[in-house]
């Protein structure tokens, strides 16, 4: 048996090993803050415990277990228990039920992932997956689970994070009032309306077909890239998750740009040669006639729209494209946002309409990804709703402005204005902050645009805020915050909570971090000397990306 390391008996069972490194910033804080919560079960069923190969405590690296999913955890990762011991072990893309054969790859302090080598009984809620790169592409992952069941694992997961990272009790009363449940999404296919594909030297094929292809892998590739790998794209001419529009421009620029008379390579992320890096597909719908616009983003390492012109005319064929950009990335970086940014046919933007106001978004800007409206017969005979229609419905509902005109919005993290400028009628004014100098640009077009003049959106940093900050406006009445994936700093922690809004909004893109500023919010930072001052009302999970791991979560604070 291996040597356990000092405290690692202890650690073993820890329920949510894998979370530790959320608190970093405050290492003392994060160990004990998650050894808190030990009860708690994994999951609601319970599998046979696996066996594995050597009886230890931590797995080797390199070493194969036989191992049974037990459900889905942070990031969409099955989480598994070595036999006997209860060592936690995550694999990616293992699904609830799953009996596999997987080898140890890493080992952290207190569990190890895995890679699935071979399934030995499928996972419970099989599907069968209609795409066929789902199994390896980093898109979906679970497209083979039903939807019931990624619904059903998502809103556990947000549970689970609220009690064993937020410290909030599950005990308590008003614990079941405050978790909603999850809201799914109509549409599971075709939702997205923007897609970065990436251009490759060489296309990447799973090792059990590079037999049968074993002649395309020198060619290049245009596609998605294989998850943790920055340099291996597969090729792909159709993704389930964007709209039809939008595939028939990625099959059709497929087709062509391979051509040896039009001169066009692939950029080479190694020797940091070649011309194509990205190309981003954007859908919108025209405000008055609701047909679809798309707008086609060639990323590349230099400026020549000369090399471009055979691919612009092919695509310019096509009557939903309305806008050809070029951004021009000269850095080494993979990054598909250019230091210049050139418009090569029609506009610089394309046009969405949410919640009743009309919206620009040029290339780079954030805007809320899931708003296909096109209903599934099949399913539902009533139209469906827009899923970004659903999340700020939600978030108008949690506001609860008292409409006179009396109060004043804060939206934190505001991307092109959307948030604030569906609240702006009922406000008597909204500040907007964002990182990104373009995003407000839209911003502050889009409140122009719908004839809003209560709105001023302010480009900075949150992560860098000074002592001064509260003085770019008025007491709020309400905050909205809605940070991407890392969550908020901890200086706007602390200024939210010397702040005092009688009532704040977070909507999150990932539970985990959300859970972390949840907890920082009402129950302070004892080691810090910072006190919460908030208590939370509702969490309201919201599918906005069916087949992914991603959660989206409109949670309402309310000042104590
Ligand atoms: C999840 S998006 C939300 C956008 C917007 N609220 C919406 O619903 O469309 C997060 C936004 O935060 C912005 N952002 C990221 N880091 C930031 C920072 N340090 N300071 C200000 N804004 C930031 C991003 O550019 C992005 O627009």
């Amino acid at each position: 048996m291996a040597a356990a390391p000092a405290g690692g008996v202890r650690l073993l069972h820890h329920p949510r090993p894998w979370l530790r490194s959320l608190r970093r910033p405050l290492s003392t804080l994060a160990a004990s803050s998650i050894q808190q919560s030990e009860e708690s079960t994994i999951t609601a069923t319970e599998p046979k415990p696996a066996t594995t190969s050597s009886n230890t405590y931590y797995p080797k690296r390199g070493q194969t277990l036989e191992l049974v999913c037990e459900s889905l955890a942070y990031k969409g990762k099955g989480l598994c228990k070595v036999a006997d011991t209860g060592f936690i072990v995550m694999c990616d893309r293992a699904l609830p039920g799953e009996r596999f054969v997987g080898r140890v790859t890493r080992k952290k302090d207190n569990y190890a992932e895995v890679k699935k080598l071979k399934t030995i009984s499928p996972h419970w809620d099989y599907v069968e997956a209609p795409c066929e790169f789902a199994s390896h592409c980093g898109g979906c992952k679970t497209q083979d689970l039903l939807y019931e069941a990624q619904v059903r694992s998502k809103e556990q997961q947000v549970r689970e994070l609220i009690v064993h990272v937020g410290k909030f009790s599950d005990k308590d009363p008003e614990y079941d009032g405050i978790m909603k449940p999850i809201v799914p999404c109509d549409i599971q296919f075709h939702y997205r309306n923007k897609m970065e594909f990436s251009f490759g030297t060489k296309q990447w094929v799973p090792a059990e077909l590079l037999q049968q292809e074993s002649d395309d892998t020198n060619e290049s590739a245009l596609g998605l890239h294989v998850p943790g790998f920055f340099d291996k794209v597969m090729n792909i001419n159709k993704c389930l998750l964007q709209s039809e529009p939008a595939n028939k421009v990625l099959a059709a620029i497929q087709d062509f740009w391979r051509e040896p008379e039009l001169g066009l390579s692939p950029y080479d992320v190694h020797s940091h040669r070649g011309f194509l890096k990205h190309l981003m597909l954007r859908s919108g719908s025209n405000v008055e006639t609701g047909q679809p616009e798309l707008m086609v983003n060639f990323v590349t390492s230099s400026y020549k729209p000369e090399l471009l012109k055979p691919l612009i005319e092919k695509i310019t064929a096509f009557p939903d494209v309305v806008s050809i950009m070029n951004n021009v990335n000269t850095s080494v970086g993979n990054t598909s946002v250019g230091e210049e940014e050139y418009t090569l046919f029609g506009k610089s933007t394309i046009t969405e309409s949410l919640r009743g106001l009309n919206f620009q978004i040029s290339a780079n800007s954030f805007f809320q990804t899931n708003t296909h409206q096109v209903c599934n017969k099949k399913i539902r005979t009533a139209p469906c709703t827009m899923q970004a229609e659903v999340l700020y419905k939600l978030i108008e509902d949690c506001a609860c402005l008292k409409g006179d005109g009396s109060e004043i919005v804060l939206d934190l993290f505001c991307g092109t204005g959307t948030i604030g400028l569906t609240l702006a009628k009922r406000a008597k004014h909204v500040y907007g902050f964002e990182i990104v100098e373009q995003a407000i640009a839209d911003a502050r077009r889009n409140a122009n645009l719908n004839g809003i003049c209560n709105a001023t959106f302010v480009q900075g940093d949150l992560n860098k805020i000074g002592e001064n900050f509260g003085e770019y406006f008025p007491k709020p009445d309400l905050v909205i915050t809605d940070p991407n994936r890392p969550g908020m700093h901890m200086k706007l922690i602390k200024f939210l909570l010397k702040l005092k809004a009688a009532r704040i909004i977070y909507v999150s893109c990932n539970p985990a971090t959300c859970a972390r500023d949840l907890d920082y919010l009402c129950h302070g930072v004892p080691e810090r000397n910072i006190q919460g001052c908030y208590k939370l009302k509702s969490i309201q999970p919201v599918d906005m990306f069916p087949h992914t791991p991603h959660i989206e979560c409109v949670c309402l604070l309310e000042l104590l």
